[in-house]
C-alpha cells in the first residue's frame, strides 16, 4: 500500500508535483497516467526515497522507503530499465543485488527464468536490447518477492510476446494480492491491465476511480452505423456538422449526433441501414478528455479530439 499526503515537489520554477493525496491500494493493477511532464516519474522516484519531497509524505505501508527495513522485501522497482552496470551480465547483476539483502543464488535462478533470461544470463547486460533491459528490471523488482511493485512504463520497447507477458504478470502479482503500481502511456494497454486509475496533469490529480468509472464518466457518445450504401447518409450527416469516421466496408462511426438523428437521417436519405447502436467510450477517449487542460507538449498537428463533438460537449464529468 503506498500512501501520498500532500506529496509536493518543486523544481526551481517547475512545480511538478503538486499536493498529491492519494493510496494505491493492495491486490490491484493501478494505471498512474498523465501526459508528458505531468509528474508520473517524479512521485514515483519520492515513493522510492530518491528525491526527497518538498512537502507532504510518501509512505509504503505506513513507513518512508528510507526507513524500510530491507527494501527489496519490500518494494520492487523498474523506473529505468537501462540503469544497469554495463560491463556485468544480468546474473552478476542481480546477483550483487541480491547479496546486499542476503538473498540466496537460487532466487537469482527463479527470477531469471521467470522473466526468460536464463539463455542470456552470462552476456553483459550492455548488449541488451531494451526489451531484454525490461525483462532484466523487471527480475531485479521480483528478487526479494516485494508486497509492491513500483513499474515506470514497464512494457516500453517490449515485443507483443512481452507486452502480453507484463500483463499477465501484473495481472498474476495482483492476484496474490500485492499492491502494482504502474505508468504508460499505451491506453489500450491499461485497459486490459489496469484495474483502478490514476490520473494527473501538471502534478495535480485529475482522476482517482476504478478503470469502468474512469470510462463510464466519458462524455464521449458516437452511433455505429452499418449500411451497405452509406453514401447519402454520410452527405446528410456531414450537412448537419456531424463527425463521420469510415471504419471499414460499410461501417461508419458518427460522433455529434444522437442516434435517433442518424436514424431519421436515414430515413429521410432512403439508406437501408444494418446496424445502428451505440459505442462505448474507450479508455483513451476518456483519458483524452481528463487530460485536454494538461497537456503541455502537445504536437503542432494533434489528431482531432473526437470528443470535441456538440453531442460530447455537454455532460462533461470527472471520475
Ligand atoms: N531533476 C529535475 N530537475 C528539474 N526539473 C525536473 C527534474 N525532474 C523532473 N523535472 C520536471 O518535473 C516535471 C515532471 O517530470 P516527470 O518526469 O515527473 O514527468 P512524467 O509524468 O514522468 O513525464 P513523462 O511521461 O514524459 O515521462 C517536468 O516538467 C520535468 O521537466
Amino acid at each position: 500500500m503506498i500512501t501520498l499526503r500532500g506529496l509536493t515537489k518543486r523544481y526551481g520554477d517547475t512545480l511538478a508535483v503538486d499536493s498529491l493525496d492519494l493510496e494505491v491500494r493492495p491486490g490491484l493493477v493501478t494505471g498512474f497516467l498523465g501526459p508528458n511532464g505531468a509528474g508520473k516519474t517524479t512521485t514515483m522516484r519520492m515513493v522510492l526515497g530518491l528525491d526527497r519531497p518538498t512537502a507532504g509524505t510518501a509512505l509504503i505501508g505506513g513507513r518512508p522507503y528510507r526507513e524500510l527495513d530491507r527494501p527489496l522485501h519490500h518494494v520492487g522497482a523498474v523506473l529505468d530499465a537501462k540503469a544497469v552496470h554495463p560491463g556485468r551480465s544480468a546474473r552478476s547483476h542481480l546477483l550483487a543485488l541480491a547479496r546486499t539483502h542476503r538473498i540466496p543464488g537460487r532466487r537469482v535462478d527463479e527470477v531469471l527464468e521467470t522473466v526468460g533470461l536464463e539463455s542470456v544470463a552470462r552476456r553483459r547486460a550492455g548488449t541488451f536490447s531494451l526489451g531484454m533491459s525490461q525483462r532484466l528490471g523487471i527480475a531485479a523488482a521480483l528478487l526479494g518477492d516485494p508486497e509492491l511493485l513500483v513499474l515506470d512504463e514497464p512494457v516500453n520497447g517490449l515485443d507483443p510476446d512481452g507486452v502480453l507477458w507484463v500483463r499477465e504478470l501484473m495481472r498474476s502479482l495482483a492476484a496474490e494480492g500485492r499492491t502494482v503500481f504502474v505508468s504508460s502511456h499505451l491506453m489500450s494497454e491499461m485497459q486490459q491491465t489496469a484495474d483502478r486509475l490514476v490520473a494527473i496533469g501538471r502534478g495535480s490529480l485529475l482522476a482517482d476511480a476504478p478503470l469502468a468509472e474512469v470510462i463510464a464518466n466519458s462524455a464521449w457518445t458516437a452511433v455505429r452505423v452499418r449500411a451497405p450504401h452509406p453514401e447519402d447518409l454520410v452527405s446528410a450527416l456531414e450537412s448537419e456538422g456531424a463527425g463521420v469516421e469510415r471504419v471499414g466496408v460499410g461501417e461508419l462511426v458518427v460522433t455529434g449526433a444522437e442516434m435517433e438523428r442518424v436514424g431519421e437521417l436515414a430515413h429521410r436519405a432512403g439508406v437501408a441501414l444494418h446496424e445502428l447502436s451505440p459505442r462505448a467510450a474507450s479508455l483513451e477517449q476518456a483519458y483524452r478528455e481528463l487530460t485536454r487542460d494538461s497537456v503541455q507538449y502537445a504536437s503542432p498537428n494533434p489528431c482531432p479530439d473526437p470528443s470535441a463533438t456538440p453531442a460530447a460537449s455537454s455532460n462533461r464529468s470527472r471520475a
